[in-house]
């Protein structure tokens, strides 16, 4: 916070996006249809924000992050990004923020770890005292000097994406876009992920900017999420808010001694599936209505229960809800 009021790191006004395409197959086809991918985007997020921006595939998502660090020129509305023009001054830019797009590297395949780091600490004039302390903190938040000499394409994706979060805050940025940072990665290596993320907010103040399917990044990360819906913002708020406007389902996993009848016309709850013969069962329960325990209780009235996990709701199921509550489902 300065004197004048908060910093304000993104800051879009009507950010508009549209693509066209050739609507006919085969060359010669003239006719062309357009597509907004984002559509009269109006947000601002301050110094030291977490935000979650969720929405289904093809919501407009990736469009947006590029408008923000200037890969795709708007076809209308304005962005600022730390206070910048991102397309006319997208190196200055580059100098403030950092980037991880989970599905793409930044890092140079056939070279060692720490080979990458060297690039792009030349890449982005960092003082060498300053680049190797700045290496040695993250190599060690990020538990990753066991393979610092190793060729990127021998990580494994835990490793890699580790690599890859390192790579993109060497500069120290002041804004991090993440685009799926934990897809794919095992439970233990999300933890670790994500309490360096955590870590590194509260150490430097970091602003946030998270893209993911997973609602535990968002629960964990974030205190705002946007959710998009064909390029415009339908949420804003914390995620507790955006739970409540669909209904907050989680889901109760079963692991029973014995075969059992399925367990229906429990309060609150939808029996979801049986397996093995009712083993293993699924319920889904409404958590503003009742709670993992009451549910629990009730099962175990009925079996017994070997093990048992709850499963938060999923995003995507979050994400549909949305769309069907406002009418709009795709
Ligand atoms: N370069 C392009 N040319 C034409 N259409 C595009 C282009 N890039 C994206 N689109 C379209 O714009 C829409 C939004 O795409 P975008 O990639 O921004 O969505 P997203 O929310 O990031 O989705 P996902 O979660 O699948 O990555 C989609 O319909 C997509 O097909």
């Amino acid at each position: 916070m300065s004197i004048d009021g908060p910093d304000i790191v993104i800051e879009t006004t009507g950010l508009t996006r549209v693509f066209t395409r050739r609507a006919g197959r085969g060359l010669r086809s003239l006719r062309r249809t357009a597509l907004t991918a984002v559509d009269d985007l109006t947000l601002r997020v301050d110094a030291g924000e977490a935000v979650g921006y969720i929405g289904a595939n093809g919501a407009g998502k990736s469009t947006t992050i590029k408008m923000l660090v200037g890969i795709l020129v708007p076809s209308a509305g304005s962005v600022r990004t730390c206070g910048l023009d991102p397309v006319r001054d997208r190196r200055i830019l580059a100098r403030h923020v950092g980037v991880v797009f989970g599905q793409r590297s930044q890092l140079w395949w056939d070279l060692p770890v720490r080979e990458s780091f060297a690039i792009l600490a030349a890449i982005h004039r960092l003082r060498p005292s300053d680049a190797t302390a700045r290496e040695e903190e993250l190599v060690a938040r990020l538990e990753m000097g066991g393979y610092l000499d190793t060729p990127v394409r021998q990580l494994s994706l835990g490793q890699r994406m580790r690599a890859e979060v390192a790579a993109a805050l060497l500069h120290r940025p002041r804004l991090v876009i993440l685009d799926e940072p934990t897809i794919g990665l095992d439970v233990l290596s999300k933890q670790r992920l994500r309490q360096f993320l955590l870590a590194e907010r509260a150490a430097h103040g970091t602003t946030l900017l998270l893209t993911t399917h997973d609602m535990g990044d968002i629960e964990r990360l974030c205190d705002r999420v946007v959710l998009v819906d064909h390029g415009r913002a339908v949420h804003d708020g914390d995620l507790a808010g955006l739970a409540r406007t669909v209904g907050a389902r989680r889901e109760l996993v079963v692991d029973l001694l014995a075969p059992s009848p399925d367990l229906v016309g429990i309060p609150h709850t939808v029996h979801l599936m049986s397996d093995g013969g009712g083993i293993r069962q699924r319920l889904a329960f409404d958590a503003d209505a009742t709670t993992a325990a009451q549910v629990l209780a009730a099962v175990a009235s009925r079996a017994e229960v070997r093990d048992l996990t709850i499963e938060e709701p999923d995003i995507e199921d979050v994400v549909r809800r949305v769309y069907e509550a406002s009418g709009r489902d795709r």
